[in-house]
């Protein structure tokens, strides 16, 4: 009998086992990622535990869904939300100049030296950049103050200038005023000085000329530049996940990937987006976000409103998840695509999977046959609570995201920014 190890960590403890020690494995073979093709005979099945064995490996996370610790407590949802931030408020203070020295030299036999008070330094600006290795607005905080520039001192000493503070943020930033676009930093490295800061002062010695030989004027610094800028992810994840409340999004996100949204019978239980990552074998990731639920009129702000269309818009195709719990869920799809397409035109035809979800229930059949007649793209029927199919899901999420590269995809420039 051949069996397919997906994990080398569970071939070990296998092989350190009673199996191998009364020959029970007779062959093992070594396949690509690290897997293993074990032949033995079938009793010996029945003493492997079921999580060690898996037919089809094409994400890691299915199995680390089923190792997970039913001791550990899920996360609240405020908790969770402050893992991924995609939009901040901050306000950047540059720095003030320092200021200019009154100083005159003197020295024996010279007392009458002439002026020498320094400039003061220039103040530090502040700067956004983009930086591929962060991956979300966790980390900026909602206030930035520049460093001062030092005052003058005598001896025709100058200040030193504050040094300038770089603030990091995930590629595909929008950098934004009072709605106004300013920057899109969508490439590694590229900098948007935010604000300026504040020019040294004068020393005395500057305002030194033939008509005033003994200047007592020294200038303070000007004030660092003040701003307060609303940064946004463009893009907050390829897939997203969009239905309408309890048609089981989270739990759909918690058997695809590593995240571990609230899950729960009530609607409304997702109240931010949350996102996951679906790994695959040759270590390519693709981010699935569980948006909220949307109801009808949510393109009039009702439910949780329009907020959460924004976030759908930011993602480059859609996974419209339908409960085949309810009794007609072709209409589901219907209303989804009307709301979405009032908030954007167009938004609704992104590249999208539609996904029959609930498919243990014993109704859930028929009226997945009747789905597939009213709709004309493919219907992927799954089941987020027992993981039935999720691997139909995993690899067809695969296929749109390497259609979305191929294809040059929708640039991430081409996704429009509402103000
Ligand atoms: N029988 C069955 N129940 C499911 C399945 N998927 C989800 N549920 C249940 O449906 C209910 C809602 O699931 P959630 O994952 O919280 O649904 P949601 O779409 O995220 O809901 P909101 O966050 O409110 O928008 C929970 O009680 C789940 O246990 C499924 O495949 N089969
Ligand atoms: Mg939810």
């Amino acid at each position: 009998m051949l069996i397919e190890f997906s994990r080398v960590k569970s071939f070990r403890r296998l092989c350190s086992g009673i199996l191998s020690r009364y020959n029970i494995i007779k062959d093992a073979r070594k396949v690509e990622s690290g897997s293993y093709i074990v032949s033995c005979s079938p009793v010996s099945v029945l003493w492997m535990r079921s999580s060690d064995v898996r037919n089809v490996t094409t994400s890691t996370t299915l199995s680390s869904k089923v190792r997970q610790n039913p001791k550990k407590r899920d996360m609240s949802e405020k908790k969770l939300t402050r893992h991924f931030v995609d939009q901040r408020r901050v306000k950047l203070v540059a720095g003030s100049g320092g200021k200019g020295s009154c100083s005159f030299h003197s020295e024996p036999r010279k007392e009458w030296g002439g002026p020498d008070g320094g400039n003061g330094g220039d103040g530090g600006s502040i700067i956004i950049k983009a930086d591929r290795f962060v991956k979300s607005l966790a980390q900026v905080v909602t206030l930035y103050k520049g460093e001062d520039g030092q005052s003058g001192g005598s001896k025709n000493c100058y200040g030193r200038n504050g040094s300038t503070t770089y603030i990091s943020v995930p590629l595909g930033t929008v950098v934004k005023e009072q709605g106004k676009t300013l920057a899109d930093l969508a490439a590694h490295g590229q900098e948007f000085l935010a604000v300026f800061g504040g020019a040294g002062g004068k020393g005395n010695r500057f305002f030194l000329s033939n008509e005033n030989r003994a200047p007592m004027t020294a200038t303070p610094g000007t004030v660092g530049q003040e701003r307060v800028l609303h940064l946004e992810l463009r893009t907050m994840a390829h897939a997203g996940l969009v239905g309408f409340p309890n048609a089981g999004k989270s739990s759909l996100l918690r058997a695809i990937s590593n995240a571990r949204p609230a899950v729960a019978a009530y609607p409304f239980t997702t109240l931010n987006p949350h996102v996951g990552i679906v790994q695959y074998r040759d270590h390519q990731q693709i981010a699935v976000a569980d948006i909220p639920g949307i109801i009808r009129g949510a393109h009039l702000n009702r439910g949780l409103g329009i907020s959460f269309l924004r976030h759908i818009e930011r993602c480059r195709f859609l996974l419209f998840v339908l409960d085949l719990s309810a009794p007609e869920p072709w209409t589901q799809l219907q209303h989804l695509r009307y709301e979405l397409d009032q908030f954007e035109p167009g938004l609704s035809k992104r590249p999208q999977a539609i996904i029959a979800n609930k498919m243990d229930l014993s109704e859930a059949q028929e009226r997945l046959e009747t789905l597939k007649s009213h709709v004309t793209q493919r219907v992927i029927p799954v089941s987020a609570l027992t993981g039935q199919n999720t691997e139909e899901l995993i690899l067809h999420l695969r296929e749109l995201y390497d259609g979305y590269l191929q294809c040059g995809g929708i640039q991430d420039k081409d996704i429009p920014i509402k103000s």
